[in-house]
């Protein structure tokens, strides 16, 4: 694949995402990551990605520009475009950026396509999933080219937008939440006497075991959560304790929190 694909910030996402699309197979000279502080941009050198302090070497050179910015940031980018009279043409423009909204991109790149998406930080590992959704100018060709990029991310999902600040809220922030329980259940463990470092691999492989076993084999949670649950045995007695302290519920409420969260940060770009 020959592109020049260009990264706008180069925090946590960009480095997941970019190492999804060398995983891919492209040549890592043919990106190029801005970020104003240098000490971000060593571990993207370190694999050959070409690196820039300056947003608009990447503006005017990349025809895929990933925005992977902070919401509260990208007007500081819009900002620095209107300074340098930059007019974006023909480029296709992918923006990961929580709660920025197709219209408002169409609206900052006129004469580009858009596409909003919602990685996650496993595509690091090539186990992320990423939503996505065109805006009203991205062809077939440009969601096939986003495809191509990032197959290698982990699983590529088509979300309608009134949907993704949800869909965010599960997989976009879940790692997090994952992380928190993973923790807590070590520290469980460690509470009862076994060494941190196992615990925590317990609890990891524990995850992703859970996670896997409803892939394979398409079964409801509560039918794989039932097939654990020995009557009289300990884990209704672990189950009892994760419903007393409100563990569904806490669940449910993390994912409607952040998908409010995501709809309210949409004003930062009004
Ligand atoms: N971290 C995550 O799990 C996910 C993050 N996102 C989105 O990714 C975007 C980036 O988030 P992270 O990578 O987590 O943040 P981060 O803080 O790791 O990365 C942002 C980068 O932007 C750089 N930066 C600051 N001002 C800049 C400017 N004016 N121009 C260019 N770069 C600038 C910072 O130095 C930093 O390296 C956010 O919009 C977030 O909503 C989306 C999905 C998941
Ligand atoms: O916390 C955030 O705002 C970003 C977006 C989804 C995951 N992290």
């Amino acid at each position: 694949m020959e592109h020049n694909i260009g990264f706008v910030g180069g925090g946590e996402m960009a480095y997941a995402v970019a190492m999804g699309i060398l995983k891919g197979g492209v040549k890592a000279p043919s990106i190029l990551v801005s970020n104003p502080s240098a000490e971000k941009l060593v571990r993207f050198q370190n694999k050959e990605i070409k690196t820039t302090s300056n947003n608009m070497e990447v503006l005017q050179t990349c025809n895929i520009i990933f925005l992977c910015v902070k919401p509260q940031i990208f007007p500081n980018v819009v900002k620095e475009m209107d300074d340098h009279e930059f007019k974006s043409q023909d480029q296709l423009i992918i923006s990961v950026i929580a709660g920025l909204t197709n219209a408002k991109l169409e609206a900052v790149f006129p004469n580009s396509r858009v596409i909003r998406t919602m990685p996650n930080t496993p595509c690091l590992v090539q186990s992320g999933v990423f939503l996505y959704c065109g805006g009203k100018s991205a062809t077939e060709d440009d969601i096939k080219l986003l495809l191509q990029l990032i197959s290698s991310c982990g699983e590529c999902l088509s979300l309608a937008e009134h949907l993704i600040d949800a869909g965010q809220a599960i997989s976009g922030c879940g790692p997090a939440y994952m992380f928190t329980a993973m923790d807590a259940l070590a520290d469980g463990g460690v509470k009862m006497g076994l060494p941190r470092a196992l615990a925590i691999k317990l609890a990891a492989k524990t995850l992703v075991g859970a996670g896997k076993m409803h892939l394979e084999t398409g079964l409801h949670p509560g039918v794989l959560k039932d097939a654990v649950t020995s009557p009289g045995g300990v884990t209704i007695c672990a189950l009892h304790e994760l419903d007393k302290a409100g563990f569904r519920a806490a669940l449910i409420g993390a994912v409607c929190s952040a998908t409010t969260r995501s709809k309210e940060m949409a004003n930062f770009n009004k």
